[in-house]
């Protein structure tokens, strides 16, 4: 997805107020995610008795966007509800979030389809008569294969089910198969996720970057009674994909287990990049009042350098410097896990990353994992390594590299300018390689095939150096 300078797309989460999934959804429909394609993409989900409505709301006096999910009388919940929530000590103040300030609400009515889940009201009584649908992975699964998501969406919907899952099973004591998901497999719960995932695929971005999360302190009610805050779920997300919290002067939840999962699921890095050109912002509504946090988390589009451009970008190009090869052997890992495995890598920043076949001890066909990286994010993609592959260690070492001096440039062709970059041979003599990136713009700008595109920019680059 890099641009054609090989840079590369990436959303920087600012979440100093927490994270819940309608946050997330408002903050990507508020950078540009299209909000007919997420409703089109929502009417085809099999539950029913929700509505969706896309407002704008000002929060701490920030012109936010506000994504909800409303209930019919039937599902409703009270995950608004502060005095419920959070009971004497929580914040009583209830701000009213379908307030508008000059926005408009988009209603979009979802009633008709079945549900792949078994529905039962809850015997025990918080004072409000209330209904929770207890779902298992499988039947959120089911949801969402059924639906009319792209097939990126629904990979990524999954996976966010699939933290959640191990983060419910662990408080509970059960499998990820067999947990029961209460407040985090009902009908909102999904549609937050599912629609995250949609406007995610949507805005088609290389890099999703989570510094840390604020979370607040004390206890909430939920379908299980009070629980300390950080909430066992969140707690569990966070201890298994190292996402840092830091704590916020807030009574209160401010990262919710979806929250949670929606980092834990899409983060891929935690390290802000050395430098980055923003796009777009947006700003997305939090539902509960709390005091000292904004209230909204902001999500940040930006251009960023991609593994290519930091290696043109090198202090001394041409100069050797020390590298670090990460390696594992594989036998029982699927095609799709390392495929998916090497794209993170390059995204979390590695100079390269590729499998190579072997046949392994006892005779096995298998994958040799090899990535190039800088000490500085050893730790980072080693952990990635470790969450998406079957192994169970990595060997490390500490290598040499010697690059050619190169620079970036560009030529001028009948199919309008392509990048190339100019490499310095040890004796002196220029070689231009055009920028695969470029030349595949190119070809789909003009239609021109690639060979056709390449050779062009060859000649150009021959002729520029003449
Ligand atoms: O639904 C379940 S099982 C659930 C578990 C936990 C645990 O920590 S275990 C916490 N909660 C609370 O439910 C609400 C809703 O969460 P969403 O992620 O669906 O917004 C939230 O306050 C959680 O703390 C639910
Ligand atoms: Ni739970």
């Amino acid at each position: 997805m890099s641009n054609e300078q090989g840079r590369q797309r990436a959303l920087i989460f600012d979440g100093t107020s927490g994270i819940s999934g309608d946050m997330t959804v408002a903050a990507l429909l508020d950078l540009g995610a299209s909000e007919e394609r997420l409703m089109a993409a929502l009417a085809t989900l099999p539950v029913h008795g929700f509505e969706a409505r896309v407002s704008r709301v000002t929060k701490s006096g920030l012109s936010a966007c506000d994504f909800d999910v409303v209930l019919d009388d039937e599902h409703q919940n009270h995950d608004h509800d502060m005095a419920w929530l959070f009971g004497e000590n929580g914040t009583d103040e209830h701000e009213h979030h379908h307030h508008h300030d000059g926005g408009h609400e988009h209603h979009h009515h979802h009633d008709e389809g079945h549900e792949h889940c078994h529905e039962h009201a809850h015997g025990h009584d918080h004072g409000h008569g209330h209904h929770h649908a207890h779902r298992s992975l499988a039947d959120v699964r089911a949801v969402i294969e059924a639906s009319g998501l792209t097939a990126r969406a629904k990979e990524l919907a999954l996976a966010v089910f699939g933290k959640l899952a191990e983060a419910e099973a662990k408080a509970h004591g059960a499998t990820p198969d067999t947990v029961m998901l209460h407040e985090v497999g009902a009908v909102d719960s999904i549609v937050d996720i599912c629609a995250v995932a949609a406007c995610l695929d949507d805005l088609g971005v290389d890099q999703v970057v989570v510094p840390c999360l604020s979370e607040g302190h004390g206890t909430i009610r939920c379908a299980h009674g009070m629980m300390p805050i950080p909430v066992p779920a969140v707690a569990n997300l966070c201890s298994a994909a190292g996402i840092e919290l830091v704590p916020a002067p807030v009574h209160g939840e401010l990262v919710t287990p979806t929250g949670a999962a929606i980092v834990a699921a899409l983060r891929t890095s935690a390290e802000l990049p050395d430098s980055y050109r923003i796009l777009a912002c947006g700003y997305g509504a939090g539902k509960r009042a709390y005091e000292n946090t904004a209230g909204v988390l902001r999500v940040t589009l930006a251009e960023v350098a991609g593994a290519r451009d930091e290696e043109a970008a090198d202090d001394d190009p041409g100069a050797e410097h020390p590298v670090t090869k990460l390696e594992c052997d594989l036998d029982d890992c699927t095609g799709e896990a390392l495929g998916r495995t090497i794209e993170l890598l390059m995204a979390a920043g590695a100079r390269d990353a590729h499998a190579v076949p072997v046949v392994m001890k006892k005779g096995r066909p298998g994958y040799q994992l090899e990535v190039i990286c800088d000490e500085s994010n050893q730790q980072q993609l080693m952990d990635l390594i470790f969450e998406n592959t079957t192994t169970i260690g990595i060997r490390s070492m500490t290598m040499l590299r010697h690059p050619l001096r190169r620079q970036p440039d560009e030529v001028q062709t009948r199919f309008g300018s392509i990048a190339t970059k100019r490499v310095v041979l040890p004796n002196g003599s220029v070689r231009s390689y055009p920028e695969y990136g470029s030349v595949v713009a190119a070809c789909e700008r003009t239609g021109a095939s690639f060979q056709e595109v390449f050779r062009a920019v060859e000649a150009a680059a021959v002729e520029a150096d003449a």
